[in-house]
């Protein structure tokens, strides 16, 4: 049978889905090429904003890999544009010289950044977000520069703004309107939001019309057409997008706003078909995947001459990926005379619920603080449920969750219910692919339905589900996410394996256990370093290459390349001669900034890489580890020596705890504090383990966080001396050690575990003398880095070779 000649242009999510579609449908039907202006395999764009996060690798968002174009049989052509097609002779050519034929023809050419035509808008570093080279730039540029400006306060630009921040970077936002992302908020989630991202360290400029871009060549700032300037290195515009049309419009296929197609996906030249962004349906063009995909499964059925329902338009609804906010919007939003509102408006717990309801039916909704509502609402919209048949308020409480848990909420949905609304996947369907696939972890259920596979919003709700299938087994099953995408191992089957193979450098064990990149990625490097200085901790002698940038260097890079030292000063007690050292040090070598920390340390910033070794023998004080994933600082307030109040010696505590622990690598790094009094001027309830001291005893909390993940720490125990706030301590950190994942900071271990189950471990009195022990041999064979460097010629030499940047 001859095949048909299938052509994608554009090689992004909706188009490279729609393939995924056919191939489902008719494998053996099609010849097919795809063509792709960018260097890269198909990959999750939605992700890029977690990538800037810092939360993905490049690596770890790349939906279909070279591999499977080449096992489906498809000619990849990347870097190559399509300029044009000749629908007569039914021909595509390309910026390169390729010509290809086609029987049918998909456009996917997806949507372009709106870029704002301002005088100076071609200086360098004003760019957009919308692709990996977008995203590389920006995450170059913190490197070398500190202010950033994001044009736009909508879904991508608050995704930009939150992932500059998290790149240390200074950032301001500019809104044209008063209201924050208001295409989906009304004015008073819109308020509550902009108050709790101020809160993260967002600058917002609202009302300000940009007017020109300064600077020579590279940009300096941005003057707005109140005369007013903002200084800026970076500026990001995320102003919205406009639909790729050039091609089509330029080779006679009707275009309006976007290339116009029918409810099959048709346009208006025979055999060729639009889908995505770049398509204009019915008057709309979307913007966000779930509709693209429904979209591509009409268009996959067509193509395979299978018969189809239309597509008739999509219900819209995003939400915002910013971690520590929670924001839902779908469908209508704004208050109007014909609609009639639902509300919950909770201002001391900052949620704030709202859903309008016109002819009795859920017309749309805005959740701000609690979004757990969301798949309810929306599938209540999807159905056009009839609320009077519904008590009103419990439609913003779920009858079926009030008072129990999301485990038990999701298991009483119904299995029509929408689970992972990008990809369109139902409870049913995850259940069902669960008991007859057996599968057992939610990535097993993400390449089985494609449930969680796209914005990954849905990932705690596919996890809950599948406890809910498997009861206690859900638990292994819960663990069994890949330490990253070189392997399909989990955590720990990949620590059980090193265990049972007794397998000793980062290089056997990717080599053993299959790795799927011979070298690993930046992932999964560190993290299986860390497994095997802990597992191992006499025999593995730790990978430095292994390390991240700042750790294989012990001082942290700053953005203009030089280093910051910060030695360790115990408690944070400090000494005349001490102090004589830090100041000589800081002449001698011309250290631009002496700063003290909010570890109670003293930072000298500003170092060059060459002058490292000197200062750190001039010094003649231990690493503060301030640049590892380690114990940082343990702070202590004045104590009872000093304090009027304070009924605890919470300085010789800090001390003695520092001394003890210091130098120890924890998969996050490990913040402490000590006070002396339930005062808490140490701040002890947002730190990894805080102590205070109480009357007759002291009081021991885990878990805590002053930073993104603002987390006051949960009470792990009350003890009444000395050496139990000494043993307690050496057994919850090796216990941490010992389970969460590597880069998990407490804050989240804490979470995931329950507090609960880790006070069930740490109360038995020879499970805690068992942890200590093992914490011990650790603490055993640690030296200090920069006495090793300093006294150890090879290892100096090791040192003055490595390269500067990661
Ligand atoms: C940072 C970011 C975060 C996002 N977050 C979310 C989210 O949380 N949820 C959500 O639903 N959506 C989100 N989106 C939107 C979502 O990514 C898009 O809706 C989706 O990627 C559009 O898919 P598409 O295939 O239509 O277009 P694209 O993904 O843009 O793909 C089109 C591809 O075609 C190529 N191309 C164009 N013209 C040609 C040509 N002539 N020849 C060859 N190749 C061509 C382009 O280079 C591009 O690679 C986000 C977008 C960004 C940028
Ligand atoms: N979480 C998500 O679902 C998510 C995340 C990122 C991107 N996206 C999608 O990517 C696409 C692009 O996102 P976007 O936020 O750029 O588009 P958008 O159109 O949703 O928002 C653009 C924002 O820029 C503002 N704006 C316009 N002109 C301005 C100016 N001159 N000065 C200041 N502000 C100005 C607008 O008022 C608007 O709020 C959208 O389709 C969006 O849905 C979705
Ligand atoms: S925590 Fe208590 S003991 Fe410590 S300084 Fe504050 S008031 Fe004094
Ligand atoms: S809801 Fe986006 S991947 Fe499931």
């Amino acid at each position: 049978m001859n095949l048909r000649k299938l052509v994608l242009v554009g090689n992004g999510m909706a188009g490279v889905r729609c393939i995924e579609e056919i191939l489902k449908l008719a494998p053996n039907r099609f010849e097919i090429a795809i063509f792709g202006s960018e260097p890269h395999p198909n990959y999750n764009r939605i992700l890029l904003s977690s990538v800037l996060a810092g939360d993905a690798d490049i690596r770890d968002i790349v939906l279909n890999d070279w591999n499977w174009y080449e096992q489906n049989g498809i000619k990849l052509h990347t870097g190559q544009t399509v300029t044009k097609i000749d629908t007569e002779k039914h021909l595509v050519y390309t910026d390169g010289g390729i010509v290809e034929s086609y029987d049918d023809l998909i456009l996917a050419t997806g949507s372009l950044p709106f870029m704002l035509s301002l005088p100076g808008a071609d200086k360098e570093g004003v760019i957009a977000f919308r692709d990996i080279k977008d995203c590389e730039t920006m995450i170059e540029a913190s490197r070398k520069y500190k202010k950033a400006i994001v044009i736009g306060g909508g879904l991508l630009g608050l995704e930009a703004a939150r992932g500059l921040l998290n790149l240390s970077m200074e950032v301001s936002v500019v809104h044209i309107f008063d209201n924050l992302m208001e295409r989906q908020l009304d004015p008073v989630a819109s308020k509550m939001l902009q108050r709790e991202l101020e809160a993260q360290g967002m600058r917002f400029l609202m009302e300000k019309h940009s007017e020109e871009i300064l600077g020579d060549r590279r940009v300096t700032g941005l003057r707005f057409k109140d005369g007013t300037v903002e200084e800026a290195d970076l500026i990001i515009m995320a102003v919205g997008i406009k639909p790729n049309v050039a091609l089509a419009k330029e080779n006679g296929i009707e275009v309006n706003r976007g290339i116009v197609v029918n409810d099959f996906l048709e346009t208006s030249v025979p055999n060729v078909y639009a889908v995505g962004e770049c398509a204009e349906h019915r008057g709309m063009v979307y913007g966000l995947v779930a509709p693209l995909f429904e979209q591509g499964q009409v268009l996959a059925k067509r193509i395979c001459k299978r018969e189809t329902d239309p597509y008739e338009g999509s219900i819209v609804y995003t939400k915002l990926k910013v971690s520590g906010v929670d924001v839902f919007s779908a469908g209508e939003f704004m208050d109007s005379p014909d609609t009639r509102a639902i509300r919950v408006h909770d201002e001391f717990a900052g949620i704030y619920k709202k859903i309008l309801v016109r002819d009795n039916k859920v017309v749309g909704a805005v959740l701000f603080g609690d979004t757990s509502d969301s798949t309810r609402i929306l599938q209540m919209m999807k159905n056009e449920t009839n609320v009077m048949e519904i008590k009103r308020v419990s439609v913003l409480e779920n009858p079926d969750s009030a008072g129990v848990s999301g485990m038990a909420a999701v298991a009483a949905m119904s299995d029509e219910e929408i689970i992972c609304g990008c990809n369109g996947v139902s409870k049913g369907t995850i259940v069902q692919a669960i008991q007859e696939k057996g599968l057992c972890s939610v990535e097993d259920i993400k390449g089985c339905t494609g449930a969680s596979r796209s914005c990954g919003g849905c990932k705690q709700l596919v996890a809950q589900v599948l406890e809910s299938v498997l009861g206690d087994k859900a638990q292994i099953a819960a663990q069994k996410e890949p330490i990253c995408s070189c392997t399909s191992l989990s955590r720990e089957e990949v620590l059980a394996e090193i265990k049972e193979k007794h397998l000793t450098t980062v290089k056997e064990v990717m080599y053993v256990l299959g790795w799927n990149q011979e070298e690993g990625c930046s992932k999964c490097r560190p993290a299986l370093n860390y497994y095997l200085n802990m597992l191992w901790p006499e025999e593995h002698e730790d990978e430095r290459a292994s390390r991240f940038v700042n750790e294989r260097l012990h001082a942290n890079i700053q953005k203009d390349g030089t280093y910051s030292v910060v030695p360790r000063m115990y408690g944070g007690v400090t000494s005349p001669s001490e102090l004589k050292r830090i100041a000589e040090v800081a002449e001698k070598y011309q250290v631009p900034m002496v700063k003290v920390t909010g570890g109670q340390r003293i930072d000298l910033l500003g170092v060059k890489k060459e002058d490292l070794p000197k200062i750190w023998a001039e010094l003649d004080m231990p690493s503060g580890f301030a640049y590892g994933k380690a114990l940082r600082t343990v702070k202590t307030c004045v104590g009872s020596d000093f304090c009027r109040f304070g009924t605890q010696n919470s300085i010789q505590m800090g001390i003695d705890i520092e001394k003890k622990f210091e130098r120890i690598n924890t998969p996050a790094k490990f913040k402490m504090a000590v006070s002396g009094c339930p005062r808490n001027c140490a701040e002890s309830g947002i730190k990894d383990l805080g102590v205070v001291g109480i009357d007759g005893g002291w009081e021991i909390y885990v878990g805590g966080n002053g930073g993104v993940h603002l987390r006051a720490g949960d009470l792990l125990c009350k003890v009444k001396t000395e050496e139990e706030v000494m043993e307690w301590t050496g057994a919850f950190m090796q216990y941490y050690r010992e389970n969460a994942n590597y880069g998990e900071r407490t804050s989240y271990w804490v979470e995931r575990v329950g507090l609960a189950n880790i006070q069930k471990v740490l109360e038995d009195p020879e499970t805690r003398r068992q942890l200590n022990e093992r914490i011990d041999v650790a603490l055993s064979v640690l030296k200090d880095p920069w006495k090793e460097i300093v006294q150890n010629e090879e290892v100096r030499a090791v040192y003055e070779e490595l390269p500067v940047l990661a």
